[in-house]
């Protein structure tokens, strides 16, 4: 599966990461000043060696010998405080700003469209979210500071060698070439090498997510095996990715190795010629080789954390893709102009290439008609609903809700369209807050007459009423009270269109008769598409819509339908002797009356 969400480009990143880093310029001045104190009072070390060594070949003092060693140890000390003051102030100033990012990635994740989440897979948007948010978090508050800290270090280390003679700086160079023939071979190579990666890791979790989800259904199917051997797949892909990277961090180490080598001989010589002429002295020469040595400490944090600057900037430009490639965020929720139409041409739409599930669907839905889709089970009644919802895009043709392709209204048109299905998620808090993610601003007797509107007077019952948590702390609803909540939900979000699949298939028998009244009253007046089970709630719509293998063979009035000889009542007298509709119900006659809007 390919990562759908969006990946921001290099110059994005970047431009991302200033704008996160620019609210903290004060305290980044701080951190460079801290660095910079650090990596002299590091130089002065192995100059005050070189002095001590001088002093020691030409018969010197002991005294100056004494003020070295205690210079030295200042020094060292004070380049460690320094050193690690200005690391601690660089973690703070990127940890705020990484905090920053999460937040905006999180809100964006939560304003995505569900079609483009379900497109792009649960696995990356939890890698991305997880993963990610951690090698960036890592990188951030670790390897950046050490990283800047040893780049503060290697400049003052390289002005230190000029400043000793220039000729011991010429001969460092001979470092320069090799090193960075390397870094430039591994900075071209691991980029997409670890967007692989990250993107097989985010393959290897969906997989692992859908066996996991689906545990029950792979059981029975007997199906474990094409699991474990999907997870398997992906798992030796992600493997393959990690591997190519740690071949490219050997590689480098390797080059990073000789260079220095390369570098330290290319000192040895220079000062070897200077003492040879007479132009430095042995202090000066020691003094230029621990100095050059003391660069492979620093050198080795810039180049072998470029490896892990690499992967943070690979995750960091998905989190960027996620915080600024998606739309902006949409306009409030609200009903918008007026009921809007369903307009369905020609449309498609396959799970597989190879198996499509809708075909040439064309379906006009009126503003405030109510629709029933009835058909076998796998004739693409749920899927067509999802296309009217936008979870979904069609493969070919066009669907829209009023004058927008569905798959655009959540983010143009924000909440004029709510599916429910069977799979309905309740919100641990109290019952109120629950409902209240539907109208924040609803009072506790808008909430209460939600409930008792789809027949949900239970919650009266319920020892804190409004306020009874639910959840494990205090309340676990049952599927129908789930569903009834549901339900209740749509009637106070108030939107224009609604989309119901099986959503009052959990209700027990008794409860259904009332709850079909509810739903007249909580479809008056919406456009609506029902995904119909039980035919005597399709004959409750104005218009019957028979679905075949992914085709419209049927459609008209149910009384019409009933009336005549076709799939409809087909259904309906296979429906009937199984059992359907038990407690007397009688075929419609003329099209149904909408009651009142409960509004
Ligand atoms: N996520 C999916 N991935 C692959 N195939 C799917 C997916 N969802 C549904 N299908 C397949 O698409 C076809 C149509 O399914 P859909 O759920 O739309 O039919 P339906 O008419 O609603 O059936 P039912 O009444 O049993 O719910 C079926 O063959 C089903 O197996």
């Amino acid at each position: 599966m390919s990562a759908l969400l969006p990946v921001a480009d290099g110059r994005t990143t970047w431009a991302a990461a200033r704008r996160l880093l620019r609210p903290h310029r004060g305290r980044l001045a701080l951190v460079a000043g801290l660095l910079l104190l650090a990596a002299a009072a590091g130089l002065a070390v192995p100059a005050l060696l070189g002095v001590l060594v001088q002093t020691a070949t030409t018969g010197g003092s002991l005294a100056v010998v004494g003020a070295c060693v205690a210079g030295i140890v200042a020094a060292a000390l004070a380049a460690a405080a320094l050193g690690a003051l200005g690391q601690t102030q660089m973690a703070r100033v990127t940890e705020s700003a990484l905090a920053a990012l999460r937040e905006d990635v999180v809100d964006r994740v939560l304003h995505l469209p569900a079609g483009q989440v379900e497109a792009a897979g649960e696995g990356d948007v939890v890698a991305r979210v997880s993963g990610d948010v951690e090698t960036v978090g890592e990188a951030a508050t670790g390897v950046l500071p050490a990283v800047t800290a040893a780049l503060f270090s290697v400049v003052v280390a390289l002005a230190g060698l000029g400043a000793l003679d220039w000729r011991f700086a010429v001969g460092a160079l001979a470092a320069l070439p090799l090193q960075l023939w390397s870094l430039h071979r591994f900075r071209r190579r691991t980029p997409p090498v670890y967007a692989e990666a990250r993107r097989a890791e985010g393959d290897r979790a969906q997989a692992v997510l859908q066996a996991v989800h689906g545990a029950p259904t792979v059981l029975a199917l007997r199906d474990a095996d094409a699991h474990l051997d999907a997870v398997a797949a992906t798992s030796r892909t992600a493997i393959a990715a990690e591997m190519r990277g740690a071949t490219l961090v050997g590689r480098f180490a390797n080059g990073a190795n000789l260079a220095e080598a390369l570098g330290l001989g290319g000192v040895l010589v220079a000062g070897y010629l200077l003492v040879a002429s007479d132009t430095a002295g042995v202090g000066a020469a020691t003094a230029a080789a621990l100095v050059f040595h003391r660069l492979f400490g620093p050198m080795g944090v810039l180049l072998f954390q470029a490896d892990d600057l690499a992967l943070a900037g690979a995750g960091l430009a998905r989190l960027v893709g996620v915080a600024e490639g998606s739309p902006a965020r949409p306009a409030p929720p609200g009903r918008g102009t007026g009921v809007p139409a369903i307009t369905l041409r020609d449309a498609a739409f396959a799970y597989r290439p190879d198996l499509p599930v809708l075909d040439g669907v064309t379906l006009d839905v009126a503003p405030g008609e109510r629709v029933a889709l009835v058909g076998t089970s796998g004739a693409g009644k749920s899927t067509l609903a999802r296309l009217v919802a936008g979870t979904l895009q069609p493969t070919a043709g066009r669907v829209d809700v009023g004058d927008v392709p569905a798959h655009a209204v959540h983010r143009t048109r924000p909440g004029r369209v709510v599916l429910v299905d069977q799979d309905v998620h309740t919100f641990t808090g109290p019952l109120a807050a629950d409902l209240r993610l539907a109208a924040p601003d609803a009072d506790d007797a808008t909430l209460a007459a939600a409930l008792d509107a789809v027949g949900a007077t239970w919650w009266a019952d319920l020892p804190g009423g409004l306020a009874e948590p639910l959840g494990p702390e205090g309340t676990t609803l049952r599927a129908d009270q789930a569903q009834q909540l549901a339900l209740a939900r749509v009637l106070l979000a108030d939107p224009p269109v609604v989309l119901l699949d099986e959503a009052t298939a959990d209700l027990p028998r008794s409860q259904q008769a009332a709850l079909d009244t509810a739903l007249d009253a909580l479809l008056a007046g919406r456009t609506a598409v029902v995904v119909a089970h039980r035919l005597d709630q399709a004959v409750r719509c104005d218009r019957v819509v028979v679905l075949e293998s992914g085709r419209v063979v049927e459609q008209g009035a149910p009384a019409d339908l009933l009336a005549a000889d076709g799939p409809f009542r087909t259904l309906w007298s296979a429906w009937r002797g199984a059992g359907g509709g038990d407690e007397g119900v009688t075929p419609p006659t003329s099209p149904r009356r909408s009651a009142a809007p409960l509004r």
